[in-house]
């Protein structure tokens, strides 16, 4: 077994590459023979009925788990082989899951700074004014300038999600995963959020995103891939236009539905 060493990410290697993996707990297995490749640049939605394994799945592509079988590369690095702790400070994750546990005790500000080095404390020593006036950009580029000195513990569930975004930018990640970011935001926030992914994407080029949701109309405009998780296996993984439609989605969900799409956003409805 080799030794695992410290690693920055490789850009030839794919954002995320993982080839049949499987990840079980007790024997049950919770995502099964998974084949998926992001690359540098696209911006994926991944869509799936409750407990079809999206979460589980985001997590062993943010490199915060293992997968059971299977291999995982991820930012051009085989997990296993290299030291992930460098690997993570590369990819902002946004997860309802994620524990910040000392989030309550501080303002914004301070909390989108924690993401710098991915710590849950703020380490002060490290942040210089540049990193300070960036944490203060990205709060307005959420749309949440005035947060700045708020404390975490008083904001509202749409507010925090969006700090948290804040907080996933700031160490300029080259991949970003986003499971399920729209939640508790009202219609102008999401609106809002939408915008800044949008506005993100022109900036940064390079970045690849990742977009877990269950409404269609949560699905970024400059989506260009979709992946249609069904009871922990890949239905579908393709450019959006031939996945998010209403023959794919009615298999994926097991109802009948109709799906449009008007100006780069889609919606969907049962069909009655
Ligand atoms: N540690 C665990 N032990 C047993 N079962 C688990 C464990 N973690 C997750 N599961 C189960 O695995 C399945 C997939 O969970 P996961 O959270 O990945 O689904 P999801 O698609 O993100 O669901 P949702 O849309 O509801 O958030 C669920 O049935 C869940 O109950």
């Amino acid at each position: 077994m080799p030794k695992p060493v410290f690693a920055q990410p490789d850009p030839a290697g794919p954002a995320i590459g993982l080839t049949g993996v499987t990840v079980h707990v007790r024997r049950v297995p919770l995502i099964e023979d998974v084949d998926w490749r992001v690359e540098y640049g696209q911006h994926w939605v991944v869509l799936g009925r409750n407990g079809a394994g999206k979460t589980t799945m985001m997590s062993v592509a943010a490199a915060q788990r293992f997968p059971s079988a299977g291999t995982a590369v991820v930012l051009g690095r085989r997990m296993g082989r290299v030291d992930l702790r460098d690997l993570r400070t590369h990819i902002g994750l946004v997860s309802p899951k994620q524990r910040l546990p000392d989030e309550e005790n501080h303002i914004a500000h301070t909390v989108v700074l924690t993401g710098h080095s991915g710590s849950v404390l703020p380490l002060w020593e490290r942040y210089d004014q540049p990193l300070r006036d960036r944490a203060t950009k990205l709060l307005e580029l959420v749309g949440c300038a005035e947060l700045a000195d708020r404390p975490v513990r008083v904001c509202s569930q749409g507010e925090r999600a969006r700090v948290r975004l804040a907080r996933a930018l700031l160490a300029d990640p080259l991949l970003l995963i986003l499971d399920e970011p729209f939640a508790g935001l009202d219609m102008p926030s999401r609106e809002d959020l939408l915008e800044a992914l949008h506005t993100l994407a022109r900036a940064q080029p390079e970045l690849a995103t990742v977009t877990v949701t269950h409404h269609l109309e949560e699905i970024p405009a400059t989506t260009t891939h979709a992946l249609l998780l069904r009871k922990g296996k890949v239905l579908t993984a393709c450019p959006a236009e031939r996945t998010v439609t209403s023959e794919q989605l009615s298999t994926c969900f097991e109802r009948a539905l109709d799906v449009h799409r008007i100006n780069g956003r889609w919606t969907a409805h049962a069909r009655v």
